[in-house]
């Protein structure tokens, strides 16, 4: 049999990961049609928007979506349309943590990729290769089929291909250009490694042939599960350790050096931070202990779930040691929060630590400056009215304010907390800061951003993740 021929694909979701990952292959394959579709309206637009205000900032993604819209690429709300015409399809639609129902609190939201699911049955004419690209629970291909199988016309037939997606926000483009590697997971049958070949075809046009990882459909599904696994894990890890350095003078920065330095673990996610945050770790491992659960491997569940526990510590950890610090009481100080993103480069605040520690600040009854480069005020507003939700947004407003700047949001305070690591936070005038602060001034830096030797110098009493306070001189 010919190799099947992608010439027009549909991607299900206009999100973080359908956006930029559909962009850069419509980039990189000029001869493809690319169409995203979205229910989102407000979203699509933005994607369209004249002006190129695209719905999310990452860097290098303007460029791409500038070089190919209109060319071969193309932002749709038309669903239907796009599932019609396109010989592959990406469903990559989001897979929130159940918030009620069976496994609330952890298992995966399939309600998304189930109605996508539905409507691609629905609406298709001829036969699709379906490619899960959502981070999904192991063996939801199965279910994708069946429902695909059940309800599809004649002379439809369906592959179904796991692709998971590995790129992280604020590198996302860089990723997708260059990625460590691109895992597509098949049925074994004829049917289902022709679909492989059709879809690595597509990767093969900027990506070499071996970093496309070719395996079967559940390992594909659980690796991408495994992968954020492991990787928060070593942010827990090291998080652990920073508690231990706290407490005895080591310095966290150190001992990741340290350990780093065996090529068996390599240097790389040995960041101590005030925790991970992101749409992804907390929810992928929650969805990895639900499995567990559900497969009666109880241990397993639990060896997960710690992980996940640690990162909750090292948030609480982080606000007690402002507390204390702070002479034991901030009703009434200032505390300035330099971040609200997730990390750096992006607009994204899904599970942020930032929004936890806000909270803790806020139920001390603190005053709270918050100045984040990118994330949208209303973004900040929304985001801290679901996170107290019987506190009416008048009284919340009473207790914060959003700033935009760095040094407009650390006028008056007592303290500032680096939540963010922000690459304009390391080029704040700490001299003008500490003229404006209220005495004695601390700085808590919950991302290893500032030189803390210089800044006890001007004045401040540096608290640093992973190291004992530093006192002024
Ligand atoms: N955000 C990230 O960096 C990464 C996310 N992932 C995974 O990719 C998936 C998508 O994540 P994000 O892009 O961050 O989510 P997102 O929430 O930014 O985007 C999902 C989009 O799908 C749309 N959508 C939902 N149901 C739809 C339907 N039936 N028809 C049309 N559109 C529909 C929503 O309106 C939304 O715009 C998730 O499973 C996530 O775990 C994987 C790797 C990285
Ligand atoms: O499935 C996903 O959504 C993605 O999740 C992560 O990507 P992302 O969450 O975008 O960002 P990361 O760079 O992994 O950072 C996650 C969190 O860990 C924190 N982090 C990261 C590294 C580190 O050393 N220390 C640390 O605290 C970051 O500040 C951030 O809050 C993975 O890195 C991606 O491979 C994966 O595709």
């Amino acid at each position: 049999m010919a190799p099947i021929k992608v010439t027009k694909i549909c991607c299900i979701g206009a999100g973080y990961v359908g956006g930029p990952t559909c962009a850069v292959i419509a980039l990189k394959c000029p001869h493809i049609k690319v169409t995203i579709v979205d229910l989102n309206q407000a979203r699509v637009d933005a994607w369209n928007s004249p002006d190129f205000q695209l719905p999310i900032y990452e860097p290098g993604l303007d460029e791409v979506v500038r070089a190919a819209r209109g060319r071969n690429l193309f932002f749709s709300t038309d669903v239907d349309k796009g599932i019609e015409e396109a010989d592959l399809i990406f469903v990559s639609v989001n897979t929130p943590t159940k918030k009620s129902g069976v496994g609330a609190g952890f298992a995966a939201d399939l309600n998304y990729v189930e109605l996508a699911t539905r409507r691609i049955a629905t609406v298709a004419n001829s036969s699709k290769i379906v490619v899960e690209k959502s981070t999904v629970p192991c063996r939801t291909a199965e279910s994708m089929r069946t429902i695909l199988e059940a309800n599809s016309k004649p002379n439809c037939r369906f592959d179904i291909l796991s692709n998971p997606e590995f790129l992280a926000e604020g590198t996302a483009i860089a990723d997708l250009f260059k990625p460590d590697r691109v895992l597509i997971g098949s049925l074994q049958t004829q049917e289902g490694l022709d679909a492989c070949a059709a879809l690595a075809g597509v990767y093969g046009n900027w990506v070499p042939k071996d970093r496309i990882l070719t395996v079967g459909l559940w390992s594909s599904e659980l690796s991408k599960l495994a992968a954020n696994a492991m990787l928060a894990q070593r942010i827990s890890s090291i998080n652990a350790l920073s508690a231990i350095c706290e407490a005895t003078g080591a310095n966290i920065d150190e001992v990741a050096h340290a350990v780093g330095y065996d090529s068996r673990i390599g240097p790389k996610f040995l960041k101590a931070s005030v925790g991970f945050g992101g749409s992804c770790f907390q929810k992928d491992i929650l969805n990895l202990v639900y499995l567990s659960e559900s497969l009666h491997l109880p241990e397993v569940a639990n060896y997960w779930r710690q992980v996940v526990d640690m990162n909750e510590y090292q948030k609480r950890r982080f606000s007690k040691r402002v507390v204390d610090t702070l002479f034991n009481t901030i009703t009434g100080k200032r505390i300035a929060v330099l971040g609200f993103a997730f990390k750096a480069d992006t607009g994204d605040t899904r599970e942020s630590a930032a929004i936890t520690l806000i909270k803790d600040f806020q139920s001390e009854r603190a005053f709270v400056n918050i100045y984040d480069p990118q994330v949208p005020h209303d973004q900040i507003w929304a985001d801290l009215a679901e996170a107290s939700p019987l506190t009416p947004i008048d009284t919340i407003k009473k207790q914060v304010t959003i700033c935009s700047s760095a040094m407009e949001a650390c006028k008056n305070a007592e303290a500032v907390v680096i939540a963010t690591e922000w690459k304009e936070f390391n080029e704040i005038n700490w001299e003008e800061v500490y003229a404006h602060m209220n005495k004695p001034a601390f700085v808590f830096d919950g991302r290893l951003l500032v030189d803390e030797k210089k800044l006890t110098k001007i004045g401040f009493t540096v608290n640093t993740i992973g190291r004992p306070a530093q006192e002024r001189v």
